[in-house]
């Protein structure tokens, strides 16, 4: 690991309802004041929109993030079931997921409405946690860089910085499905993201750049120490307090 400071994000996803959602937040933070030594990473939990308020409360001042899933582009206005960066804001997140491939997939969002939404994190001083990552058809075919750089190209914001803006590649066939990629693939893939960063931002060495997909205990320490992974963001495993752990465990 470089001396990037790993980022370790749970995305609950569509999961939990508030006693389930509570208990998790809260043994999370007991494990957390119950550890001999500080985490080597940044912590961030980011559960349905229904319980964050409530998961904010549950870690006080505990060094543990909590955040959005996804938020609309505008301020505010008349867009019936959505929420804006600004609100997510208010009730204590310090991030927001943008463009995970569900959201692209289950809600057709482009990597143009995402770098809109990324703008509109920041706007509201967020931390845009910006996803990218390729189809399994699209890597069988030789193009998962050349996917994932466009993305990039057209999901980052001029004003994307390292402290703003945090990448999570992910590609698509490793999600839920138990399957994670190789490490020399995800490598390979990191290495490109950093170089595309560097293209882009000039000096792009703060940016952390996540790997998601199937990520858990068992393999944690693996995909964590490859070169230019700085951190995971997990689904599945993040939402047992043990496997999470277990995951924040690997940093060390
Ligand atoms: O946002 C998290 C990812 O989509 C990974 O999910 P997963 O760990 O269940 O594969």
């Amino acid at each position: 690991m470089s001396g990037r400071r790993p980022l370790i994000a749970g995305n609950w996803k569509m999961n939990c309802l508030r006693a389930d959602g509570l208990a998790l937040a809260s043994g999370l933070a007991a494990k957390l004041s119950a550890a001999p030594d500080k985490p080597a990473c940044d912590i961030l939990l980011c559960p349905p929109a229904t319980l964050l308020a409530d998961v904010v409360g549950v870690l006080g001042h505990c060094d543990i993030h909590a955040g959005g899933q996804d938020c609309h582009f505008d301020q505010n206005g008349a867009h019936t079931g959505d929420i804006a960066a600004s609100m997510l804001a208010d009730i204590g997140a310090s991030h927001v997921i943008v463009g995970h491939s569900e959201r692209r997939a289950d809600h057709g969002e482009s990597s143009t409405v995402i770098r809109q939404k990324a703008i509109a994190a920041h706007d509201a001083g967020l931390i845009a946690v910006v996803c990218v990552g390729e189809t399994e058809q699209e890597r069988d075919l030789g193009a998962a860089i050349s996917v994932v750089c466009g993305q990039m190209d057209v999901s980052l914001p001029e004003g994307a910085t390292a402290e703003n803006t945090v990448i999570a590649y992910e590609p698509v066939w490793a999600i839920g499905t138990g399957r994670t990629a190789a490490v020399e693939d995800v490598a390979e893939m990191h290495a490109a993201i950093r170089r595309k960063l560097k293209e882009r931002f000039g000096d792009a060495d703060g940016f952390r750049i996540l790997y998601g997909g199937s990520v858990k205990p068992a393999n944690a320490v693996e995909l964590l120490g490859v070169d230019n992974v700085d951190g995971a963001l997990v689904g599945g495993a993040s939402l047992k307090v043990e496997d999470f752990w277990g995951i924040i465990d690997s940093c060390d």
